[in-house]
């Protein structure tokens, strides 16, 4: 299977604006799923922003995926839900969200962390911070040979983030990431999403 596109949304989001923004961009190639990421907002904000954009995404066959939160994940019918090394633990973020429902660790730049979350059951593990990045400061920096080593030892799928934009992704593309999680270098790209979309396909074919 190629690399695929897992979009991560802008830290803040007018919601509205946003609706048709990320339209533009599902509707400009192939992308596998989207994360919801929003940070330091209450319960019902998350709750408005599922509302008004998981159905965009669900309805294109895309899975929706929040970030953080388990029991918002599931008392929205998200797809799945990505956890980090300091959110709910694994175990409880399954009980939650069922045997059906995808779960995502962030596993830095660790070997270590990545079987672990692929022994507990995660559906796929997240390693990063690849490039520098305005959207998080990360807690780690990741080469590609963890996800070179990842995919040849492991059959569960591995997503490369941090920083990635269509000038820098190859690499990670060569090394076997089986998801590009990409925030800034899609909605910041200088020419547009759907340039950004059209290309990041292009790199992954
Ligand atoms: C796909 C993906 N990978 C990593 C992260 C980072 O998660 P975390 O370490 O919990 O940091 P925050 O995103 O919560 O700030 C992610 N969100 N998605
Ligand atoms: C959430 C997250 N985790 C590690 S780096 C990062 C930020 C991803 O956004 P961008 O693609 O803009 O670097
Ligand atoms: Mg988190």
């Amino acid at each position: 299977m190629n690399t695929q596109l897992y979009l991560i949304t802008p830290p803040r989001i007018d919601l509205d604006i946003f609706a048709d923004t990320l339209v533009t961009a599902l509707d400009s190639g192939e992308i596998a799923c989207v994360q919801l990421r929003l940070k330091d907002v209450d319960d019902d904000t998350v709750r408005r922003a599922c509302e008004k954009l998981q159905p965009l995404v669900q309805d294109r066959d895309i899975a929706f995926v929040l970030n953080d939160r388990p029991d918002l994940a599931k008392e929205m019918g998200c797809d799945g839900v990505h956890i980090g090394q300091d959110d709910t633990p694994y175990k409880k973020a399954r009980e939650i969200m069922g045997k059906d429902a995808i779960v995502g660790v962030t596993c830095h730049d660790s070997k270590h962390l990545a079987m672990i979350a692929g022994e507990q059951g995660a559906d796929y593990v997240a390693f990063g911070a690849f490039y520098p990045t305005d959207t998080k400061q990360p807690k780690s920096k990741a080469e590609p040979w963890i996800l070179e080593w990842w995919t040849t030892m492991f059959e569960i799928p591995c997503v490369a983030i941090g920083g990635i934009t269509t000038d820098n992704a190859t690499p990670l593309i060569e090394a076997g990431a089986d998801f590009l999680a990409v925030c800034g270098g899609i909605w910041n790209h200088p020419k547009g999403v759907e340039h950004a979309v059209k290309h990041f396909n292009k790199l992954c074919e």
